[in-house]
């Protein structure tokens, strides 16, 4: 009786399934005949743009005449190639809806209601042939929240007026493709585990994957937060951070689709290579993407040219090879200028300058000093010290403006003029004699005409020439920044250091500081505070279009970086996502970084324990060797336990390696990860395999991520996942202190479904430290002759 009700049930969903994937295809049809009559129009009117204006431009009314109907020609062009636009982008998404029209159900029995109605839940949008009812919804429409929230049983949700409550009483999931009904079940839980079993069984991507069907509670809660100014969101490796922050964006562009463009969204992410990685989701939910780059690329914009700008890579490499001469004052500097303490100082010293101390540039024309920077100082320091420094200089623009209009007049008069008017382009002799012309001031027969014109020559080739120091001026370029900021390293004039708690080292960096400014190189530590010290005393020139800021790997980032965020998106909400486990800069050892509970009191914080990349063998090895792993949940996908090779001698490795990757290959997995500590580490290994097989090595210079074998070194890998990955030195000497406990976490934690670790000697004491069961250990004394087996 039950099997028959279920077939019967299974029947009507899959007739359900034929039906909708038919409408579909009828709005496929009449989509395409009306994009083709809008790709005709646009077409028809560029061809026809010019006979159908009207153009006259003898008179002044015609002159004005034309340009309204230029104007209006043009409205109607951009407003048919923006309809075509959306057209195609609407097609685009019919025809993905065509294969897989909706992906889950519930029965929603509103209270009051004497009856429930079926929801069907989908990428977008479906309506029935009289566009009366939804055929599916979208699964961002604020009734559809409840399938990710609600078991069966009481549920409600938010619309924008009110709190609707009622009753699940049906929740079921379908697997849908080709526009074919493949399989369903009813579920009791948030989203049944098996389809996100099946999901995650998969192999990796080189691109991330769209996760709307299987979007778990806590992941919801990030999604759709419409309150919180600042949201924190700390998750473990692998618990759906990235995932969550794109289907965000994708809730934000729809939600609030009449205010929010997807240029007013920003994503920091850690490295070019993950901007590849990520690129393809939002298109793939039907939306345009929004603005992605890392916080390297946004400072480096920030600068003029002639700063030579240190990567955060760069820096980690120094770190970790722990090497260079003054070693230990650097990475003192690391810690210290990434804290609101060196904030602290840079501001006092600011609140200095207003009083004195600002280092100004002479004023100079044709290589002669015209007012000396002293006088520029006087006057600045002339200036009412309560107004901000920004406005102060700006007032002192305008002075030298002034000057430089005095200046002109003087200039006019004096021989170089008339010798470079000679240089003028034969157009400006023209223009003079035409605009002498309409002015009226030039007749035949005047006998000061020659008079007049060479007037008006030489104001025009003092003109020209003074142009660019005008707009420097205006620039505010009088100050010299850089020299201004060294001050507060130089030996002379310790200003604002009064008062101030210095790190131990404190008169070593500074002498490191004042070298590498010297050369305007600026260190990774010190952009920040350089661009925060040069925008204060020049103005900020605030994003405030920028509503949303998301920034992935947040712990990365220095409490000093958000602060300067801060400041240069004032207006924007943010959603930070990290996880502390994985922090790997030197500044977070000491450092307080952007998850921890202490911002708690002050913003949203959500936290996610489960971890969904990576078989719950690999969970349970990884979390075992992290201080606060237990917090760490595995999401229950089988898999083999890791293997740790523990090698005699270092010249096996490369064979015991490449039988490694073999072995994965021939398990079907496609992306395959030799992961480095170092960069140094990653290329010693590439040129012992690069003649052997097919393998990429990849660089922070590298923006596409592909297929296939890649060596690559922790930090790289950062926010990325392969089907398999090899640790290739996890001996105790490569991983000890508690920032290469983090990279050793990181890499690990890439691995969706198999770990193997290489070890020369004895292994890291993180390994050695967790339970037997949790891993395979070899010991491989010698390299057996193939032959022999
Ligand atoms: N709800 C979900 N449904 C299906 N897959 C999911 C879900 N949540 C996460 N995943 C998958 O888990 C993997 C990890 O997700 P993601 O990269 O977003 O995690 P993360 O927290 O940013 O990780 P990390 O911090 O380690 O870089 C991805 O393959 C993602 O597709």
């Amino acid at each position: 009786m039950a099997d028959e009700r279920e077939d019967q049930e299974w029947q009507q969903e899959k007739q359900r399934v034929t039906k909708v994937v038919d409408e579909i295809g009828k709005k496929i049809t009449s989509l395409q005949s009306k994009i083709k009559g809008l790709k005709e129009d646009v077409i028809d009117i560029r061809r026809d743009f010019w006979e159908d204006v009207t153009v006259n431009i003898e008179e002044m009314d015609d002159k004005i005449e034309t340009e309204a109907s230029i104007k209006q020609q043009a409205e109607f062009l951009s407003e048919r190639e923006r309809s075509h636009g959306q057209v195609s982008e609407r097609l685009d998404i019919l025809h993905r809806l065509k294969d897989k029209p909706y992906f889950g159900r519930i029965d929603f029995k509103e209270d009051g209601q004497s009856a429930e109605q079926p929801i069907y839940i989908g990428l977008a949008s479906v309506m029935d042939e009289d566009e009366e009812n939804f055929l599916v919804y979208d699964w961002r429409a604020p009734i559809s929240s409840m399938y990710y929230d609600f078991p069966p049983g009481p549920a409600s949700y938010d619309t924008v007026q009110e709190n609707i409550s009622g009753e699940i009483t049906l929740k079921r999931q379908y697997v849908i493709s080709n526009g074919e009904l493949k399989g369903m079940f009813d579920t009791g839980l948030t989203i049944g585990d098996h389809l996100l079993q099946s999901v995650l069984g998969n192999q990796a991507s080189t691109k991330m994957k769209s996760i709307v069907s299987t979007i778990q509670k806590e992941q919801n809660q990030i999604i759709r937060n419409e309150k919180a100014k600042v949201l924190i969101v700390q998750g473990v490796a692998g618990s759906g951070k990235t995932s969550a922050a794109l289907q965000r964006v994708a809730y934000l562009l729809y939600r609030y689709r009449e205010t929010l463009t997807s240029e007013q969204i920003v994503l920091f992410s850690p490295n070019p290579l993950f901007n590849s990685y990520v690129a393809t989701v939002l298109p793939e939910l039907g939306e345009d993407n929004m603005q992605q780059m890392t916080f390297y690329q946004y400072l480096h914009r920030q600068l003029d040219d002639s700063f030579q700008l240190e990567t955060p890579f760069e820096q980690m490499e120094y770190y970790l090879q722990k090497q260079a001469e003054n070693y230990e004052a650097r990475v003192e500097a690391m810690h210290y200028k990434a804290s609101l303490a060196y904030k602290d100082l840079i501001d006092r010293f600011l609140d200095q300058l207003a009083n004195k101390g600002l280092a100004f540039r002479n004023i100079t024309f044709r290589g002669q000093t015209v007012i000396p920077k002293q006088m520029v100082e006087k006057y600045f320091y002339q200036t009412e010290s309560t107004l901000a420094i920004p406005d102060r200089l700006e007032k002192v623009a305008n002075w030298i403006l002034y000057q430089l209009k005095r200046l002109e007049k003087v200039e006019r008069e004096k021989d170089w003029v008339l010798e470079e008017s000679e240089l003028l382009e034969k157009a400006d002799y023209v223009d003079v004699h035409q605009t002498l012309q309409d002015e009226n001031q030039f007749s035949e027969d005047t006998f000061d005409d020659y008079d007049r014109e060479e007037e008006m020559l030489r104001k025009r080739v003092v003109a020209w020439r003074l142009r660019p120091l005008r707009k420097k001026v205006k620039q505010l370029a009088f100050v010299d920044p850089l020299k201004t900021f060294r001050k507060l390293f130089s030996s002379k004039e310790r200003v604002a250091s009064t008062k101030v708690t210095h790190p131990s080292q404190w008169q070593e960096i500074c002498r490191i500081t004042n070298e590498y400014l010297k050369h305007k190189y600026l260190t990774w530590e010190d952009a920040p505070a350089y661009i925060y010290f040069e925008k204060s005393l020049l103005g900020f020139d605030a994003q405030r279009a920028i509503q949303h800021l998301f920034i992935d790997e947040a712990q990365d980032y220095t409490p000093f970086q958000f602060a300067l965020m801060k400041k240069m998106f004032p207006v924007s909400r943010m959603t930070l996502l990290g996880d502390i486990n994985q922090a790997i800069y030197a500044h977070a050892l000491r450092e307080e970084t952007l998850l921890s509970e202490k911002w708690q009191e002050k913003h949203e914080r959500i936290v996610l324990t489960r971890s969904y990349r990576s078989t719950a063998p690999i969970v349970e090895f990884t979390k075992s060797f992290m201080p606060n792993g237990d917090l760490i949940e595995p999401f229950e996908r089988d898999g083999e336990t890791p293997v740790v090779m523990e090698l005699e001698q270092r010249d096996i490795m490369i064979e015991k390696v490449l039988d490694q990757i073999n072995e994965y290959e021939q398990e079907g997995h496609e992306t395959i990860a030799l992961i480095g500590k170092t960069m140094q580490e990653c290329m010693d290994i590439y040129d012992r395999l690069r003649n052997r097989i097919d393998i990429h090595l990849m660089t922070q210079e590298a923006h596409i991520f592909e297929k296939g074998i890649v060596v690559i070194p922790a930090y790289l890998a950062k926010g990325i996942e392969f089907d398999a990955v090899i640790i290739v030195d996890a001996s105790n000497d490569n991983f000890q202190d508690e920032l290469e406990r983090n990279l050793f976490y990181t890499a690990c934690t890439r691995a969706m479904h198999q770990l193997a670790l290489f070890t020369i000697g004895k292994p890291t004491d993180f390994i050695e430290n967790i339970p037997k069961q949790q891993y395979r250990h070899y010991k491989v004394h010698q390299i057996w002759d193939k032959g022999t087996g």
